[in-house]
């Protein structure tokens, strides 16, 4: 797939779970059966080959899988890479910044926890906000209380841009966040901790409204096998 335009993001944005010991691949390749998701690599601990590995790798996966690939915090390693977008924090660099030396379908997104943080990353050309902490999560430290729904629609009503809640989150919690207006959901341990991390991926896709992966057809005597799926981006 090629790089999406801004504005056809993702709903269902699966994050690598990189913490010592785990091979973030097997739930990449359950991510992607789901349907046609984001997957953001997020390494906090990688040298920057490793980091550009792990992020070819992915891309190995997904792109034929028709979904998205978006690199946390590092631009240099995602245009490196040729990966579809950047997902950009408070200590990252500014997306305004970001937007002039990546390409232009290139797919940008921003945390914001707040109205005003949503509208400003807005007027500095984000494609879609990450909102959170949702819920309680394990799997960063140092966040603020979690927003809840409500919390959450505060900033959906900030902005016009979609909204990927994070933290916490799990399928059961999709109605609520829909309710609030969110766009999607971005998850680590939903999947990564999932007994059946496919079955987990499908639930969300599910609980999103995501269209399923099409079955494959079986391939012509003598064609040659492919992977990728005609099916573009959620909007
Ligand atoms: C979809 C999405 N939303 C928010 C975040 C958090 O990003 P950031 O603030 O850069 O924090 P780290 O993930 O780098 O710890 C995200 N990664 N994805
Ligand atoms: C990476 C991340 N960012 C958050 C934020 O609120 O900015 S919460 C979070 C962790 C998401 O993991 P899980 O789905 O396991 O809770
Ligand atoms: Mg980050």
């Amino acid at each position: 797939m090629s790089r999406t335009s801004r504005g056809l993001v993702p709903a269902l944005h699966v994050l690598t779970d990189t913490r010592e010991g785990r091979d973030p691949l097997p739930d990449v390749r359950a991510a992607v059966s789901s349907g046609p998701c984001a997957v953001q690599v997020r390494a906090k601990d990688l040298s920057d080959r490793d980091h550009l590995a792990l992020t070819l790798a992915v891309i190995a996966v997904a792109r034929p899988a028709g979904c998205l690939v978006i690199v946390d915090d590092r631009v240099d390693v995602a245009v490196a890479a040729d990966a579809d977008g950047v997902h950009l924090g408070a200590s990252d660099l500014p997306v305004d910044l970001v937007r002039t030396i990546t390409p232009p379908e290139f797919v940008i997104g921003a945390t914001a926890r707040d109205a005003l943080t949503a509208k400003a990353a807005e007027d500095l050309g984000a494609s879609y906000l990450g909102v959170g902490p949702a819920y309680a999560t394990t799997t960063k430290a140092g966040l603020p209380e979690p927003l809840g729904p409500e919390g959450v629609a505060l900033v959906v009503a900030a902005t016009s841009l979609p909204v990927i809640a994070v933290g916490g989150v799990t399928a059961a919690h999709v109605p609520a966040l829909r309710a609030a207006g969110v766009h999607g959901v971005a998850v680590v341990t939903a999947v990564s901790e999932a007994t059946h991390p496919t079955a987990a991926a499908a639930a969300l896709a599910a609980a999103l409204g995501c269209p399923p992966t099409p079955p494959t057809p079986p391939a012509a005597p003598g064609a040659p096998r492919s992977e990728s799926r005609t099916t573009s981006t959620r909007a």
